[in-house]
């Protein structure tokens, strides 16, 4: 594999005074990447977008793009030197200019015929040559959004960067036009960071996702790693639902409210463990609970059970037709996961 962006204790105060809004923030994306920024609404996912695309400067830090460092103490480079193509939530297309225009405008440094062949070639990319002569205005938003996505791809940048492309869009033609971007970067063989606080996007469209927290990485993997293996309570409750609960372990079981749980690695003493609703299933035999209320979603069902005092969320795929008020059985499948912070 090899490295595009490198990014390195980038540290950001808007305010003295103030915490840092980025907090010595390191992390590296690697050719074709897509990684996902995911956090709460002000953890530092579009400051750190603007401080790699050189609309923000960090007070301390390096990025390193290919090998060309785009800032550091002694260096600041100008956004549009930085080979970076950007992608915003609103399109920012310009409204008096047809698609062709829109695509071309980025496109310096080229003779017209070239300008004119690349942007032909990038509306054939994101499918759009045929809409060449409309205006943004005569447009869906998904494919305003691809006209965007052409217009940043035109110049061949290193790196593209998406601040929240699909949050203008209803959720039928978000879900379609992040499946088109998705496949469109990937022919491209692009290198991409997307800003998103939607968990259920970053899942779906990323190869690694880096959740944040009040300017730092609380934990960056794969989707399956981040989802299935969450280090904190923090990551756990962010990326989907769980069910966190107080044990007490002995190497590599813990004895807990839904019996001896086995555990993900070897602990010992008082620990938090996160199990996930989908993890606990209903039983002919098992631990007791009581069903308290539940959520149908048409195609499935979370169920919230009391098991003692503790409450207990229950994801099944059919539904299990039990009522308010009725016991019912569960068992909990796999290992739970030991947390390591709150
Ligand atoms: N220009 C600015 N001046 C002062 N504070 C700012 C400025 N821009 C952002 N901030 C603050 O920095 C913090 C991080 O903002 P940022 O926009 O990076 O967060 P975010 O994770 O992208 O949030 P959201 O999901 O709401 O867009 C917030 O507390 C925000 O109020």
């Amino acid at each position: 594999m090899t490295e595009v962006l490198r990014v390195e204790h980038l540290t950001k105060r808007y305010a003295a005074g103030f915490p840092a809004v980025l907090d010595a923030l390191s992390f590296t994306v690697q050719k074709g990447e897509m990684l996902a920024l995911l956090g709460p609404s002000g953890c530092g996912k579009t400051t750190t977008l603007r401080v790699i695309a050189g609309f923000e400067r960090a007070d301390q830090g390096r990025v390193v793009l290919d090998g060309h460092t785009l800032m550091d103490q002694q260096s600041l480079l100008p956004p549009e030197k930085r080979n970076v193509g950007m992608v915003f939530q609103d399109y920012a297309l310009f409204p008096h200019l047809n698609v062709t225009q829109n695509v071309m405008f980025g496109l310096k440094n080229m003779s017209r015929k070239e300008r004119e062949e690349r942007t032909a070639q990038v509306l054939g990319l994101v499918g759009l040559n045929i809409f060449a002569k409309r205006f943004p205005h005569e447009l869906s938003g998904g494919q305003q959004q691809r006209v965007a996505l052409a217009r940043a791809l035109a110049p061949r940048p290193k790196l593209i960067l998406m601040d929240e492309p699909f949050s203008n869009l209803d959720a039928a033609l978000r879900h379609t036009t992040r499946q088109e971007v998705k496949a469109i970067l990937r022919e491209a063989g692009m290198t991409a960071i997307l800003v998103t606080h939607d968990q259920e996007e970053a899942l779906s469209f990323a190869d690694r996702i880096m959740l944040m927290r009040a300017g730092r990485i609380e934990q960056i993997g794969s989707p399956p790693e981040v989802y299935q293996a969450p280090r904190t309570a923090f990551v756990a409750n962010f990326l989907g639902r769980s069910n966190l609960i107080s044990a007490r372990a002995s190497g590599h079981s813990a004895d807990t409210c839904l019996g001896r749980l086995s555990l993900s690695e070897e602990a010992k003493g008082p620990v938090l463990l996160s199990i996930r609703p989908e993890d606990i299933i209903f039983v002919d035999q098992g631990v007791p609970v009581t069903v308290k209320y539940m959520e149908y979603k048409g195609h499935d069902v979370t169920y919230t059970c009391m098991c003692g005092d503790q409450e207990l969320l229950v994801h099944t795929h059919h539904n299990a037709q039990l009522m308010e008020g009725q016991q019912a059985f569960v068992a909990v499948h796999g290992a739970a996961q030991v947390l390591r912070g709150s």
